[in-house]
Order: structure tokens, then sequence, then C-alpha cells
């Protein structure tokens, strides 16, 4: 498989994916080029340079996943992505304390003037009296945005035993009450903040967010920090605010449209200090981001799942760490059902017992849709477009939790109502860390989901099982293990076989035609 590296991405990461996979690096890339190249890839790596649009996802015909080594993604068509069923991920925390430090840094550099009198001092001037700042101390800070770069400036402002005022429609008020932050509306911390520093995402919401009406409310004296993204607080009226005095300095990294020339009208405002997007650019942060992604394509080019993706439902670390490994058994039970079901399955009833029960579990129905969908789907069915899928097809999926435990600590019974008012259940446990099929139908079972297994109900009569056995052996199958299950059901048995070699459907047709055999089907988990 083939991994293209844009925008410089740290070495550290790249290295990880190079044992793995052909990975091209291509530190600039113009937007032509990555669409005449896209083609050729697998997984895609970006910063905030290049931009993933629809056109670029539609042109991709092997792409599976798109890695931000970053947090912001709104440089990525994540709908065009997801129509297409490709991962897209992040790096949530990688960068987080690089853009924290970065604020802080920005929000002193200008209230003392740096910039400029390290500008001046440099052609030889010592401009002590013009330069003379203001201090952080006693002053209001407001936060727009309490995520995790807002919360890690709040924290530092109040280490300088600045006052903070905080709005994020999100916010979690206890989380900002335990930070000693005050929590306010939109119009608190336009009103009463000496500064104000944005740490949101650019969307429709955000977007102009802070423009002429607003900074006219603002305290005189007032300056404003941005850090997230351009166009947050509109640049044209910005550079005005400042002209004008309304606003009396900015410290802006971030622009609508980059890499910015001398024609932007933020450039050469005096009393404005500009970065160009230099938030995450420390090394620590770029190692991080650059791991962080590059694990996170490992585990999806291998199928896994990846708890940072940001266009399926965000799993925490906590949760991930008890579902991981279920989602196999999800995924295997979901094939057999596949692989059994006479009929097309019209609805998936996916049903927890035990301890499982407490923690979101919405990945684990996934995975038993992925393996559902991927024995019938000529395309590649994963956890992104799983869901997607499920519906077009119109089968619908419900999830029933039962705290109480049956026969096993932890039970995942996957029922499928495939029409005519049949149904076909499968049930599985794990056996520490060992998927195990306990249930198939009426079947008591003990089935390892591993390689091939041929499914059979049968008269329990004597010579069923051998005459298959024999049959099989004269087309050359060889059985690696066997189970026979017992049922309430009397006069029938169900006999599960691990066989080595794939079963030829002519083959397959002649066992159903022993005598005593009710039905035979192939489950074929290397195809799950
Ligand atoms: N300059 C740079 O190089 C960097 C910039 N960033 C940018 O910083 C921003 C924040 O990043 P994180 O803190 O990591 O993200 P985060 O997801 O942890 O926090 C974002 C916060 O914004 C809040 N929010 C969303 N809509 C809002 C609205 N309409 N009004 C107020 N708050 C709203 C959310 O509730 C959330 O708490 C992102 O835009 C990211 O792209 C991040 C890293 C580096
Ligand atoms: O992570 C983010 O959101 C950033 O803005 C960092 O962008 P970059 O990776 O430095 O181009």
């Amino acid at each position: 498989m083939k991994v293209l590296a844009a925008d410089g991405i740290s070495p550290k990461g790249i290295e990880l994916l190079q044992k793995e996979f052909e990975v091209d690096v291509r530190d600039k890339i113009s937007a032509e080029e990555l669409l005449e190249v896209i083609p050729q890839y697998d997984a895609l790596m970006v910063r905030s340079a290049s931009k993933v649009t629809a056109e670029v996802i539609n042109r991709a015909e092997k792409l599976k996943i798109i890695g931000r080594a970053g947090v912001g993604v709104d440089n990525i068509d994540i709908p065009a992505a997801t129509a297409k069923g490709i991962i897209v991920i992040n790096s949530p925390g990688g960068n987080t304390i690089a853009a924290t430090e970065h604020t802080m840094a920005m929000m002193l550099a200008m209230s003392r003037n740096i910039p400029i009198a390290n500008e001046t001092m440099q052609k030889g001037e010592w401009n002590r009296k013009q330069y003379v700042g203001v201090e952080l101390r006693n002053k209001t800070l407001g936060v727009i945005g309490m995520g995790r770069i807002g919360s890690g400036v709040a924290k530092r402002a109040m280490a300088f035993d600045m006052n903070v005022i905080a709005y994020d429609p999100y916010i979690n008020e206890d989380r900002a009450k335990d930070l000693g932050v005050t929590v306010g509306t939109l119009d608190d911390v336009i009103t009463q903040s000496d500064f104000i520093t944005v740490h949101m995402p650019l969307t429709p919401d955000t977007k102009g967010m802070i423009g002429m009406e607003q900074m006219k409310k603002m305290k005189k004296g007032v300056r404003l920090v941005n850090c997230a993204r351009g166009g947050i607080i509109v640049e044209e009226d910005l550079a005005e605010a400042v002209k004008q005095g309304i606003v009396a300095g900015a410290a802006i990294d971030v622009f609508t449209s980059e890499p910015v020339g001398a024609d932007h009208p933020l450039v050469g405002v005096p009393g404005i200090v500009l970065t160009p997007h230099l938030g995450a650019s420390t090394v620590e942060a770029q190692v991080g981001v650059s791991l962080d992604v590059s694990e996170g394509i490992l585990a999806a080019l291998k199928g896994e799942p990846v708890a940072t993706a940001v266009n399926m439902a965000p799993v925490s670390p906590q949760v991930m760490k008890v579902i991981a490994p279920y989602l196999t058994l999800a995924e295997r039970l979901g094939g057999t059902v596949a692989s059994l079901a006479e009929a097309p399955v019209k609805k998936v009833e996916v049903t927890y017992n035990g301890e499982i029960t407490e923690v979101n579990t919405g990945m684990l129905t996934t995975a038993v849709i992925k393996g559902l969908l991927n024995p019938i789907m000529e395309n590649d069915v994963n956890y992104v477009n799983a869901p997607g899928l499920a519906k077009e097809r119109g089968i619908k999926v419900t999830e029933v939790k039962k705290k109480e435990a049956e026969d096993f600590a932890n039970l995942i019974t996957v029922k499928a109502d495939i029409g005519g008012g049949k149904n076909l259940t499968v049930q599985g446990t794990l056996f520490g860390s060992e998927a195990r099929i306990v249930r198939i139908n009426k079947f008591r079972v003990d089935v390892d989901p591993q390689a091939r297994i041929l499914v059979c109900p049968h008269i329990n009569k004597p010579g069923v099982i051998g005459t298959i056995g024999t049959f099989l052996g004269v087309h050359g199958i060889n059985i690696s293990g066997m189970q026979v299950g017992k049922t309430e059901v009397e006069g029938t048995s169900l006999m599960v076989l691990t066989v080595d070699h794939d079963i030829p459907a002519s083959v397959l047709k002649d066992v159903k035609g022993i005598d005593g055999i009710i039905d035979a089907k192939l489950v074929n988990f290397y195809a799950i």
C-alpha cells in the first residue's frame, strides 16, 4: 500500500509507516499535483496547507484514510470523504500545548511591543519611551471556545493573575468553574474583557463571529488574539478597528486564506502582531501529531477502528479500552449472520449482556454491521461507511442493553430478521481474550470464529457425521475441528466443522444432498 505525506510532516511518524508501506514525501505539493497523483494512494497525510477538496476525494481511487497531522480539519471536505467511506482522522491533543503557549507568547509580545522593539533595535535604534506596554495582571481575559487550547490558555492566564471569563455554548460549566473561570454569554465576554482570545473551529456559526459591530461594543483598549482560524475575526474590520483606535492591538496567527502576502489588510498595520500560522510549529508538537496520525493510519489500513476518526461517533480512550477486545467478535458475529442468512437481512437487533453494557457500545454495533455487509458488498465496508450503507440497504439496526449476565459474563447476541417471519440468531462471548460463538439459533456451540467453518444442521442419527467427513475427505478438504451443538429441538443437531480449505459451491450443494443433512452453509472469516 502507498501513503502520501504532504505539507511537511515530521519524519518520526513517516519512519513508522515506512516499516509497512511505501511512503512518498512531498513537503510542498500544489493543488494540481495533488489531483494528479491522488489515484495512486491508499492513505494521505496533510497539515493545513493542502486542501483536500471533494474534487481530490472523488479523484482518489484507492484512498481509505486521510490523516490530518494537527487539529483543524476545515481543509478537508469531510462529507465528501464520508460519502466515499474514507476515514478522516486527526490528532486532537498532539499540538494543544504548542498552540496554547503560542497564544500566551502572542499576548505577551503584543502587550509589551516585543516584535516592533526588536525590529527597531536590530536597526540600531534605542526606543524605550515609545514602547511602553500594558500588564496582564488584574486584566480580564475573555476566552471564546473553552476546549483543549482555550482551557490551557485560561489556566496559564490565571497564573498571570488575570481574571478569566469564558463563552462556549457547549461548555461543561462544572469543569470551567473547577478551573476558576467565570462562564458568561458572548456579550459578557465582548463587553467585559481587556483581552479576547478565540479558540474554536471555523464553522458557519463561528465565521465572522467578531466583526466591527462586536468590536465597537468592546472596552476601550481591548486587545484581540486569534490563534484558532482565520475568518473568526473579520480581517478587514480588525484592520480598520486598530487603525481607528477602536481596538488597541491584535495578535494574529491564522488567516482566511494562507499563505498571506504584503497586500493582506492586516499586514503593515501598527499595533498588529502577525505570525505565519506557527501555533503548532514546535518540535514536540510536530513529532506528536506525526506519530498520532501515523499510528492511526497503520491501524485503519489493517481494518481496525481509530478512536480519533472525525467522521465517526467519537470514542473515548476509556471506552475504547473496554470495547476493543470485542470488536473482532462483533464483526465475526455479523459476518456469520450474513453467511447463514437465506434471505436478505431486514432488521438487526444487537443485544449486549453483562459488564459491557456499562459503556457506549455504538462502535461494537457498527462492527456487527461491518461484518454483516462486508461479505456481500463490492466495496470495502469500514467503520465510517457501515452505518450509512446499512441505511441505504434499508436494514434497520437497533441496540438493546441488559445489565444482567446470562450464561456468560458478557454476551453479544445478533438477531437478524430475514423476512417471512424468520429470524436468525448468533451469540458470542469472550473467553479471556478469545472470541467464541456460543450459540447459533437454538443450538449451543463453542466455535472459534477463525478461518472457515461449515455449519450443518442435521438429523441426529447414526452415520451422518461419518458420511460428511468422508465426503469432504474425498474432495481434499481437511477438517481441523468439529463441534456438535445440542438443541432442545428433538432429533436435530448442529454440526460445525472447521475446514482448512475453501469448499466449492458444487461440493457444498452435494453436502446438502447427503442423507440426514438439513442444510450446509460455509462461513469464510477471511472474507469478513
Ligand atoms: N494556530 C495553530 O497552529 C493551531 C490552531 N488550532 C485551532 O484551534 C482551535 C481550537 O482547538 P482545540 O482547543 O484543540 O479544539 P477543541 O475541540 O478542544 O475546542 C474547541 C471548542 O470550541 C467550542 N465551540 C464550538 N463552537 C463554538 C461557538 N460557536 N462559540 C464558542 N465556542 C465554540 C467547542 O465547544 C470546544 O469547546 C481549532 O480551530 C484548531 O484548528 C489548533 C492547533 C494549532
Ligand atoms: O492543528 C491545527 O489546527 C493547526 O492549525 C496547525 O496547522 P499546521 O499543521 O501547523 O499547518
